[in-house]
């Protein structure tokens, strides 16, 4: 599936936070990674339509988000770094069978996806648990399944592994690995994007680099060092929409710019 941003700019209160942002989205695993505030989820937030841009488009498969949200959100899953935040209903089993409320199946096929992803996720033993009652781990999984079971043919995961301790993390990221699905994540856990296809370094609302994942790796730390922050040009130009005259990136070209 092709997710299409078309100079995306969005604000908060007047203050940017995309910059006339273009990319086309097609890779099977896409990393974005940024600082703190850089705009990546945002971002994220643009490709299902959480977030509609001020200016610009952006399109699932051809279909505008500003039109087509419930198309969209059905193609395209969004996994939060709380799970908390997601889970809505009192117990494990339930919360998965939520999203499937209004999918046209029946009840039996119903009940029987929702068995197949709670088998499939480790959390079949969990069925009639209170969700509140999982584990950090168990609770991102729970979400990651609920989300899954309505068969999304991309998942976009914001940070999905911020809160959890190593071993969990380890869980989380094999799972996603393991997914059939085209993924677009979202982390500031660096070592997790080896192997990935494409990966995005954010950068005050613009994508500043666009390529392998060590490159872009070494791109952002880069950024980070004390004299790229106090030096950049887009230092101190909040406002200054769209970055007009700037080349877009070449789609995993390694673009540095
Ligand atoms: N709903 C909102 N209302 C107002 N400001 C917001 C909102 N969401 C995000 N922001 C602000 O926009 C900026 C970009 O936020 P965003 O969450 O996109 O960045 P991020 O790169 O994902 O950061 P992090 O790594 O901390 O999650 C931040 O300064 C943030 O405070």
């Amino acid at each position: 599936m092709t997710l299409r941003l078309e100079r995306v700019s969005h604000a908060y209160d007047g203050r940017a936070v995309l910059r006339g942002v273009d990319l086309e989205l097609s890779e099977h695993r896409i990393g974005v990674i940024g600082a703190n505030g850089s705009g990546k989820s945002t971002l994220a937030r643009t490709l299902n339509g959480l977030v509609l841009p001020d200016s610009g488009r952006v399109l699932v498969d051809g279909l505008d988000t500003r039109r087509h949200a419930r198309e969209i959100r059905r193609r395209v899953g969004f996994v939060f770094s709380d799970a908390s935040a997601q889970i809505v209903m009192p117990t494990v089993a339930e919360d998965v069978a939520i999203g499937l409320r209004r999918s046209g199946l029946s009840a039996s096929e119903r009940s029987a996806r929702v068995e197949a992803v709670l088998q499939r996720h480790g959390l079949a033993g969990h069925r009639d648990h209170p969700a509140h009652l999982l584990s950090g781990g168990q609770r991102q999984m729970l979400a990651l399944a609920s989300v899954l079971v309505t068969e999304p043919q991309v998942l976009v995961c914001d940070e999905p592994t911020t809160l959890l301790d190593l071993r969990n993390t380890a869980v989380i990221e094999e799972t996603l690995g393991a997914l059939p699905q085209q993924v677009v994540l979202l982390t500031h856990n660096l070592d997790s994007l080896a192997g990935f296809d494409r990966v995005l370094v954010m950068d005050e609302g613009r994508v500043v680099f666009d390529g392998a994942p060590a490159e872009a790796v070494a791109h952002y730390t880069s950024l980070m060092r004390p004299e790229a922050r106090g030096s950049r040009p887009g230092d101190g130009a909040a406002g200054a929409e769209g970055g007009a005259g700037t080349p877009p990136p070449a789609p995993g070209g390694g673009l540095r710019r």
